[in-house]
């Protein structure tokens, strides 16, 4: 067992990780696009007298591409640098160092992991190019017990970027809930109260980027994630069809929602599905901040989404924390496939 970061250099592509030809990046049904870009929403005016604008820059952004891009959010660039200098000094360390962490069981409240998005149900033996931290981040009282105490710096950053960034997507969500017509603190409570969960991705330099994925296509399951995304590019959006990329901004966060957050507002949020793509010039890390819900917290289309001014019918069945874990887990996160698992089918 290795990480890929932990390869010597290889000239070529280790056979494994060569996807076949219809899943390949540079399939050519799926080209970059590289004229649209994601829009950019300065928080900054969501404090004042700009709050009706940004919520609706949110939700224009939210439907059209269901991503966006935050910037002038709060999060201060000592806290984000902070984090990600002690994130990219976690996988330098010594092999040794890193796989005392290495872990496939998925109930782990920090592991190391490499290879694939969700290894264990994976039929196939297709890798991807990615090695991942993966763990609990907040409440972090509760959890930094969890988190690798090397190197030194690292649980201590690690908290301050936990709380700054859950305090950001709480921010966030009640932006939207506003935008959406319910209660600002309508996600408050249940529905963001599980343990907060963290990809730190790391995509080391790849040989052949134009045979491999970093991370496959691929719909985030909950209601919102935050993303560092640094400055390196590999992230891209399904937008009409096609991928986008997004374009890095240092300190900016990647807002995106997830399918958790499509189910509760019926479908008028969607979580739009990303993919990572490689590059041979350099690594490229990426810290992932996943709100969830708690396990046993009943979730469905809100009320107001279905009943109120747009007698919209229900389009999903109401499901547990728990239920949507199982069901992510068995369509490896695949939207459609999630999606149909809950969907309601009306006769008439
Ligand atoms: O590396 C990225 O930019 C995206 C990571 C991602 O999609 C995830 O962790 O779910
Ligand atoms: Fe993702």
């Amino acid at each position: 067992m290795k990480l890929i970061c932990d390869f010597p250099s290889p000239k070529s592509l280790p056979d494994k990780y060569v996807l076949p030809p219809e899943e390949r990046p540079c399939n050519h049904e799926l080209r970059d696009d590289l004229s649209v870009a994601l829009p950019v929403i300065d928080l900054q005016g969501a404090l004042g007298d700009g709050r009706r604008q940004v919520i609706g820059d949110i939700m224009k952004a939210g439907k059209e591409f269901g991503f966006f891009q935050a910037v002038n959010h709060g999060v201060g660039e000592d806290v984000i640098q902070g984090f990600r200098e002690a994130a990219a000094e976690f996988f330098r360390m010594p092999a040794e160092a890193k796989l005392k962490h290495y872990s496939n069981e998925h109930n782990k409240h920090c592991r190391v992991f490499s290879g694939s998005v969700t290894s264990h149900t994976d039929t196939n033996d297709i890798r991807y190019w990615r090695d991942c931290l993966k763990l609990r981040c907040y409440p972090v009282d509760k959890l930094m017990h969890h988190w690798p105490s090397q190197p030194e710096t690292f649980r201590e950053r690690l908290a301050k970027y936990a709380v700054a960034v859950q305090e950001l997507a709480q921010r966030l969500l009640r932006l939207i809930a506003e935008g959406l017509g319910l209660d600002s603190q309508f996600f408050e409570g249940e529905l963001t109260g599980g343990e907060t969960m963290m990809n730190v991705n790391y995509y080391p330099r790849c040989p052949e980027p134009s045979l491999t994925l970093g991370i496959r296509p691929h719909s985030d399951r909950y209601i919102l994630t935050v993303l560092s995304q640094g400055d390196v590019s590999g992230l891209q959006v399904k937008h009409k069809g096609r991928w986008i990329g997004v374009q890095p901004m240092r300190n900016a966060f990647v807002v995106n929602f997830g399918l958790q957050l499509e189910m509760v507002t019926n479908g008028v949020l969607t979580s739009v599905e990303h993919r990572v793509v490689t590059n041979s010039a350099k690594a490229r890390m990426s810290v992932a901040t996943l709100i969830r819900p708690n396990m046993g917290c009943r979730i469905g289309p809100a009320p107001v989404m279905v009943n109120g001014k747009t007698s919209y019918r229900p389009k999903y069945r109401d499901f547990t924390g728990t239920e949507l874990i199982e069901a992510y887990e068995a369509t490896a996160g695949n939207r459609e496939a999630l999606l149909e698992m809950f969907r309601i089918h009306h006769t008439k």
